[in-house]
């Protein structure tokens, strides 16, 4: 298998398609050359085994396509590393790429989500930093993540593989109290893995320490970029450009992964590898979509005003769903989190849209019918983030609200549902999202919300090519059509008074919602094929529909956030300028 993974020409990185149907080292990898209460109290609950421990791997009710018959304590890799690890079979992209990792391969690698990528980069990367003849002076290892959450988690998973005194890690983020003493604790120990987010790490090569953050990376030996196709889309470009461009130009090795990878990535990635060859390995079958086969999805086609009820119907009927066995008709019928292990993710477009959902499904007339309720988004602060990320993964039942901070690589053990409310800035955040259930073999589901006029992203190409998915409701006189209308139907009733509480009380919430609709939205017009004039009427019903908005005019716009949204001119909008002390407050921010 090592010969095939040769590299191949430089316009033409080599391709690894690993099928399902034989453990790998029996295949024969293909190379290509091509690069209401009372309502409430009248369901019954539908009881249902508790779902199974998702922290282990999959058991044999789990699904084991993914994994191998490969077994870690056969590779031939250091002793105390093969102790530390708590699995006994490689999955597939393990398989698939450790060895070739460790013989030196720079490999682009795209697998599926939830099955097992940290270790497929994290073993060879360090197991060749132990076997160095004499261990290197500066950091052997750089991780770049995309996000601080990611980032951290891979340094916990890299601290479960040798102790604290082998294997010294320092994750480097943004969101810190100290900056200047987390540069200064960065440069005076020594450390094995640096994992960082582009941000962050950026700021200290261009800061006035460079110079000793550039003898830091020193003999490099492995650069591993996870989501990858993230960091290399537009967003992270400049950042990543500029700490890829002050590592040191000795050879070095580079090993990319994502679940999801683009011709047009492969394409960029090349310039990530010094325009030299990489291998690329996949384990997706022929024309596979990029999704698991055993997550059932789902969507829901249902007004904007009608998303918070649905959500709240669907939160309920998961607690149902994954009641815990002495819960019976009898009980009560709010099933909250001790008595269920309803886990659910809750994605929207925007930070401010979990802001506003969270006060809405957080307030006393709600709240005691759900698990208990968190929020994740880049608007807390990072002590907040980390709290409610540690208090979802040790949570047993919970339903946490998320924007796209959450939506890749974390591992949150048994998540049962994932809901999307809107659509997805990308079908390839579709898969990453949905990639929060149904992790190591275990079962998931995930559904999509969207409005009529969003339906179109169903349908779109990307889609299309990326997922098989399916109606909620397949008849209008099925079991689930009317269970669903039923509990919508109650949930309206809370919803509408809780709204009523919230334009009276917070309106500051709602008009950042409105604002970041506006944004967001923009970005979608193509797909949506708005013009900027319905996009504003659209966000003016949204304001009064969804989030509550009571007033005559619309929610307040600033001059500036109009200018940058590119809806200078365009009627129906309220703007407002700045009091003098908003304004010199976003002075001193600037
Ligand atoms: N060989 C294995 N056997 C059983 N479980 C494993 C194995 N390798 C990894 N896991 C577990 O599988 C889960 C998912 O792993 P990981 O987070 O690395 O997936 P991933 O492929 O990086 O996912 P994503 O694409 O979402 O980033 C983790 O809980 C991890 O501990």
């Amino acid at each position: 298998m090592l010969r095939l993974l040769a590299r191949t020409s430089a316009s033409s990185s080599s391709i690894l398609r690993i099928t399902n149907q034989m453990p790998p080292r029996f295949k024969k990898p293909k190379i290509q050359h091509s690069a209401s209460t009372a309502t409430l109290s009248t369901a019954t609950p539908t009881i249902e085994p508790a779902s199974p421990d998702f922290s282990r791997p999959a058991s044999s009710s789990g699904d084991r396509s993914h994994f191998s018959d490969r077994k870690f304590q056969d590779l031939a890799i250091s002793l105390k590393l093969k102790q530390n690890i708590k699995h006994e079979f490689l999955t597939e992209v393990q398989a698939a790429t450790i060895e070739p990792a460790l013989a030196g391969s720079d490999l682009l690698v795209q697998a599926k989500t939830g099955t097992g990528k940290t270790i497929a980069f994290l073993l060879p990367a360090i197991e060749k930093a132990l076997q160095s003849p004499k261990r290197v002076k500066g950091t052997p290892i750089l991780v770049l993540s995309p996000t601080r959450e990611l980032a951290q988690q891979i340094s916990k998973e890299a601290q479960t593989l040798l102790p604290q005194s082998d294997l010294r890690i320092i994750t480097v983020t943004g969101g810190t109290s100290s900056p200047v003493k987390d540069l200064e604790k960065f440069l005076t120990s020594r450390h094995d893995i640096v994992v960082a987010t582009p941000g962050r790490l950026h700021d200290y090569f261009t800061g006035s320490r460079s110079a000793e953050v550039h003898e830091k990376f020193n003999g490099l030996q492995t650069l591993v970029l996870d989501e990858v196709d993230r960091l290399l889309d537009g967003g992270f470009a400049r950042e990543l450009d500029g700490v890829v461009n002050m590592l040191p130009k000795t050879k070095r090795q580079n090993l990319f992964f994502s679940a999801t990878i683009s011709n047009n990535i492969k394409q960029v990635a090349k310039r990530y590898n010094d325009g030299s060859e990489y291998v690329f390995v996949s384990t997706l079958k022929g024309d596979e979509m990029n999704v698991h086969q055993h997550v059932h999805q789902s969507y829901i086609i249902a007004r904007f005003e009608n998303h918070i009820p649905t959500l709240l119907a669907l939160l309920h009927l998961d607690s149902i769903k994954h009641a815990l066995p002495q819960v019976t008709t009898t009980t009560p019928p709010n099933i909250n989190g001790s008595q269920t292990l309803s886990k659910v993710m809750v994605f929207f477009p925007t930070a401010r849209h979990v802001s506003f959902a969270t006060e809405v499904l957080s307030s006393e007339s709600i709240k005691k019918f759900l698990p208990p309720i968190l929020e994740i988004h880049s608007r807390k602060s990072q002590s907040a983030r980390t709290k409610a990320a540690e208090a979802f993964k040790n949570a047993k039942s919970a339903i946490l609200l998320s924007s796209d901070v959450a939506a890749r690589g974390i591992d949150f053990p048994g998540v049962t549902l994932v809901i999307q409310i809107g659509i997805p800035s990308s079908a390839e955040q579709y898969v990453h999202r949905l990639g929060r259930t149904a992790r190591a073999g275990a079962q998931g589901q995930g559904i999509i919300l969207l409005d009529p006029q969003e339906q179109p992203f169903l349908t779109s190409r990307e889609m299309q090519k990326t997922t098989t998915i399916t109606p909620y409701i397949t008849s209008p006189s099925s079991h689930e059509a009317k269970e669903l209308a039923t509990y919508t139907q109650t949930y309206t009733h809370h919803v509408q008074t809780v709204l009523g509480a919230l334009a009276t009380n917070n309106p500051t919430v709602i008009g950042a919602a409105y604002v970041s609709f506006l944004g967001y939205y923009k970005g979608q017009a193509r797909i949506l094929k708005w013009s900027s004039e319905r996009l504003v009427d659209e966000a003016n019903m949204y304001a009064k529909l969804v989030l509550g908005w009571t007033d005559a005019l619309p929610p307040p716009v600033m001059p500036k956030t109009v200018g940058m949204m590119g809806l200078k001119g365009v009627r129906g909008l309220h703007i407002v300028k700045p009091s003098p002390s908003e304004q010199s407050r976003g002075n001193r921010r600037r």
